[in-house]
């Protein structure tokens, strides 16, 4: 069987409705920081499953404590009994958020699920209808956290009727000319005094970096000053760490870096290492004001959650925050120099093991798209992001080290150039559309 004999077989067998494809990638193991593809192809995995595998592949802590809790399940969910996996995993999600008081935690299987019990918590807790959120927003795929998010790719997608999408400042792409956020700062105290009046509005929903919206790093200060604003309107503070949190940031809350403390916290993908879990921590008056409110058969079940344990143990024992920061510091500086020598990078931007680079955005050329697949061909998996399509998401696995960045760079640098001389055509990539 070939790479192709699988990728042929999922296409025969899976629908198109949850895919999002770049390049026919076709697994069949992993281990580290690199996945194996039929073909026994080992490629460097510059995702992480889009986060997921924070971890990597493999890792032995993960395996060794699913391996004990699905040998052993206390039950299947926190549904209708308590399981000591589910108890741990919260007490120690709450250790790591000691400055928010109060608080109690959900658990769930997705970023999606955690998003959208929250805006569903704080609206009826509440009595407030109105939601803030940023446009390029990405706050999940069901309908209810699609309702409150402002990305492009879910146009088709019913929004929140009390939703109102205020603008990400990007020092890149400054609004109304104003690189540093205040004019959106204004626009916000504005629209709290009277087309959003702020004691109709529940909470503002957060990315501390907007990542499918094309990995856009705040102006220093903005989220500070903007949360500061919100809460004087008493709006709660949701900050969405599914994709960022948990370490990728080079800390372990990436809310961290902005100086403001949510009253809320999303946490997801990274969580699982790869398996399903999500969970937000959040003030007991949203999480206890009723039952069987925000409820699922698995949520809280004991296998996800002795792996989310793992995952949080591991970033703690093997001080993985400092990992990101001192790697992730070591990849900007070698893209900066790509940056100098080819004239398709616009930027190369972010924090930690969260990085984006900004690619020409010319739609005809489809930059990205290309890159993409050209680095696939040569042994990196990676994929793009943004409202133009344009910009490399780089959330590899936590664990990279200084010689996969070395990899990366020389594949990045050569992907670049073969698609800069033409080398990917349209055809190419014509089977896989991306978003
Ligand atoms: C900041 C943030 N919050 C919530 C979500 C939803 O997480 P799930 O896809 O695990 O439900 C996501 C998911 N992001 C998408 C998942 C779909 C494919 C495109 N790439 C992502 O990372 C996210 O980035």
């Amino acid at each position: 069987m070939t790479a192709n004999d699988l990728y042929a077989r999922d296409e025969a067998a899976i629908g198109n409705l949850q895919k999002l494809r770049f390049f026919p990638s076709a697994l069949t193991g992993g281990a580290g920081t690199r996945v194996i593809d039929q073909s026994g192809r080992s490629l460097l995995d510059l995702s992480a499953a889009w986060g997921a595998a924070g971890l990597g592949y493999g890792h032995p802590a993960l395996v060794e404590a699913v391996a004990r809790a699905v040998a052993n399940p206390a039950g299947a969910s926190v549904l209708s009994s308590a399981n000591l996996p589910a108890v741990e995993l919260a007490e120690s999600l709450l250790a790591t958020v000691p400055e928010i008081e109060g608080a109690k935690v959900w658990l769930g299987h997705s970023g999606s699920d955690a998003n959208e019990a929250m805006f569903r918590a704080v609206t009826a807790a509440t009595g407030r209808s109105r939601i803030l959120a940023f446009a390029g927003a990405y706050h999940g795929g069901t309908a209810a956290s699609m309702a409150i998010s402002g990305h492009s790719v879910q146009t088709h997608a019913a929004r929140h009727a009390g939703l109102t999408l205020i603008p990400y400042p990007a020092e890149s792409r400054p609004f109304m000319g104003d690189a540093t956020g205040g004019r959106v700062l204004e626009l916000v105290e504005h629209l709290l005094k009277t087309t959003c009046p702020g004691e109709q509005v529940a909470a503002l929903f957060i990315e501390p970096i907007q990542s499918d919206g094309g990995m856009i790093v705040p102006p220093p200060g903005f989220l500070k000053e903007l949360t500061a604003l919100c809460r004087r309107y008493g709006i709660l503070i949701v900050s969405d760490e599914v994709k960022v949190g948990l370490a990728r940031t080079g800390k372990l809350h990436a809310y961290a870096h902005d100086d403001f403390v949510p009253d809320i916290v999303c946490f997801g993908k990274g969580l699982g290492g790869g398996l399903p879990l999500a969970a937000a921590v959040a003030p007991a008056r949203i999480l206890d004001f009723a039952s069987s409110f925000a409820m699922q058969t698995l949520h809280g079940n004991p296998v996800s959650a002795a792996a989310g344990l793992a995952v949080l143990d591991t970033i703690k024992r093997d001080r993985l925050a400092d990992n990101a920061a001192t790697v992730g510091s070591y990849f900007l500086d070698g893209l900066e120099r790509l940056h100098q020598h080819h004239r398709t990078i616009r930027e190369v931007r972010g924090r930690g093991l969260a990085i984006g680079i900004e690619l020409d955005p010319d739609r005809t050329r489809r930059y990205a798209a290309k890159t993409v697949y050209r680095a696939f061909e040569l042994g990196l998996v990676l994929y793009y992001v943004g409202l133009e399509s344009n910009v490399l998401e780089l959330t590899p696995p936590l664990v990279l080290t200084k010689p996969d960045v070395d990899e990366a760079l020389q594949i990045l640098d050569r992907s670049l150039a073969d698609v800069e001389a033409g080398v990917v055509s349209d055809q190419t990539i014509a089977p896989f559309t991306g978003w």
